[in-house]
């Protein structure tokens, strides 16, 4: 299937949606290229369209590109190569004839490659170049001074859902996409800025059903009328399992949002025993969410309900005091909000909780939130990579895990390194800087557990076709049909 983002990847500046004065301040530099000489820093998060519109600008201009990677350490040779050629083929006497466009990403990617002089070598290069640079960079403060300060720079902000909702309106319209605009919108907030992941969620999101509808687009984001912060502070400070349940019917919130909310916000107040107990229900609310969605039988939401109220009630000691900020869903609002990052996240949760012997409810709800802060845009470079190794991750997983949006070339090393060193660790038979993650509390058999989320997942394509009359005790009867009884 084809990937949207590069069918619809805008061929002129004018398809460049949003940053109006960076598209025309990026125009203006190259009309006058000439006169000036000056490479361009192109900067802003990532898929925001830095590299659509050089390319776009390049098409415009009639100039033929160069793609080269900056973090690459035979780039400053090919710039040079590329430069003297055309010098001789009479750029400097004033003809555009042999005018080629470099367009050099991952510019602030040059620390990796310090031992090589990286951001010196491009530096020189830029300074010396006579054909058009432009340097694409998602930080512009990791790129040195003297190299930030050689070129002219154009900043890309974050595009507005204003600007969102229309590209995204004209794909379903190209792929004959019946749609709610809610739908859009939807899509259009979640990923605040990001044109891209946008994109990708509509494709996630519209290839899996018929018409695309509010519904199908799952968000964590809400206004908080709806009582949910008295119910959390009943829940996490006071009530007893009998009380949080009835607290929890005054909250006007699918279940599937209450539970991140909690989940979000209960390791504020719990800690130790108590939070691995309350993440054990939590755990088998999860599983009963699942199965509300494999099967569409809501009868299933009160076992999900009775687990992640009175559950996570009663697995508190005692009352807790104080006054807590509690906030909302912020880690799944990002990650878990389109079917697509749901499938990539379901992914990476199989594999570590395989490797690492717990459910893959835990190595979501507890492992992968932290393995994301830690690696955080790879910038911990060793532990991505032992984290790559340990779990087998592909670059998509990298890329997700890091939040660096797609598989950058930083991506792709660490996935190379990574594989380098499970070559090693063959050999070696050592198990890496990871040893995987204590098991959880209440005991699962990783590989049920991943079962059961299979057939969460699958139900969507109807491949379960029993689904909806089997029982759903094949994963742990005792545990998951708990209901508010068991907790008093
Ligand atoms: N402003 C935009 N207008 C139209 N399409 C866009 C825009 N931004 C992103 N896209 C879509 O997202 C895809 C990726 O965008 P692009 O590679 O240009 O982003 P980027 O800002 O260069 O991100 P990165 O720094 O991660 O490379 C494009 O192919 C296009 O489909």
């Amino acid at each position: 299937m084809t990937d949207w983002t590069e069918k619809y990847r805008p061929t002129t500046l004018s398809e460049v949606r949003g940053n109006n004065k960076a598209r025309d301040k990026l125009k203006q530099w190259a009309d006058t290229w000439e006169d000036h000489g000056d490479a361009v820093i192109l900067h802003g998060s990532p898929g925001v369209g830095k590299t659509s519109a050089a390319h776009a600008l390049a098409n415009d201009m009639g100039w033929p590109t160069i793609e080269l990677n900056a973090s690459d350490q035979r780039t400053g040779d090919v710039v040079k190569r590329v430069a003297g050629e055309a010098a001789k083929s009479g750029t400097l006497t004033g003809g555009t004839a042999g005018r080629r466009v470099v367009i050099m990403d991952e510019a602030d990617n040059l620390t990796h490659n310090a031992d090589r002089g990286g951001s010196r070598a491009i530096t020189d290069v830029v300074k010396s170049a006579n054909q058009p640079l432009i340097l694409i960079a998602n930080e512009f403060y990791d790129m040195s001074n003297s190299l930030r300060n050689a070129c002219e720079t154009i900043e890309f902000r974050n595009v507005s859902a204003r600007s969102i909702v229309p590209a995204l309106r004209d794909i379903c319209r190209q792929e004959n996409i019946e749609y709610e605009s809610e739908a859009l919108e939807a899509i259009a907030e979640n990923d605040s800025g990001d044109l891209r992941s946008a994109v990708n969620d509509l494709q996630a999101v519209a290839t899996t059903n018929g018409k695309l509808t509010r519904d199908d687009v799952v968000t964590g984001e809400r206004d908080t009328t709806s009582g949910i912060f008295d119910f959390l502070d009943d829940l996490i400070k006071k009530q007893d399992a009998e009380g949080a349940l009835k607290a929890s019917y005054d909250v006007d919130e699918t279940p599937d949002n209450m539970l991140n909310w909690i989940e979000d916000n209960l390791p504020k107040d719990y800690e130790g025993r108590e939070l691995a107990d309350a993440y054990g229900y939590m755990a088998n609310a999860d599983r009963w969410l699942g199965r509300v969605r494999a099967t569409q039988n809501y009868k299933y939401w009160r076992y999900a309900g009775d687990n992640m109220t009175a559950g996570v009630a009663a697995a508190r000691q005692g009352k807790k005091g104080g006054w807590t900020r509690y906030g909302p869903p912020s880690y799944w609002r990002k990650l878990g909000s389109s079917r697509g990052k749901r499938d990539t996240r379901d992914y990476i949760a199989r594999k570590i909780a395989e490797e690492s012997g717990i459910s893959m409810s835990t190595a979501r709800r507890e492992v992968i939130p932290f393995l994301s802060a830690m690696t955080h845009h790879c910038k911990n470079r060793e532990l991505t990579v032992a984290m790559a190794a340990q779990y087998d991750l592909e670059e998509k997983h990298v890329a997700f895990v890091t939040g660096s949006g797609k598989t950058t070339n930083k991506v792709q090393s660490i996935v190379e390194d990574a594989e380098e060193s499970k070559a090693e660790a063959a050999v070696e038979h050592s198990g890496g800087a990871f040893e995987g993650f204590a098991s959880e509390s209440d005991g699962d058999e990783p590989t049920d557990d991943a079962e059961a989320d299979e057939t969460d997942d699958s139900a969507d394509e109807s491949t379960e076709a029993g689904a909806a009359d089997s029982e759903p005790d094949e994963t742990k009867a005792d545990d998951g049909q708990a209901s508010f009884g068991d907790f008093t």
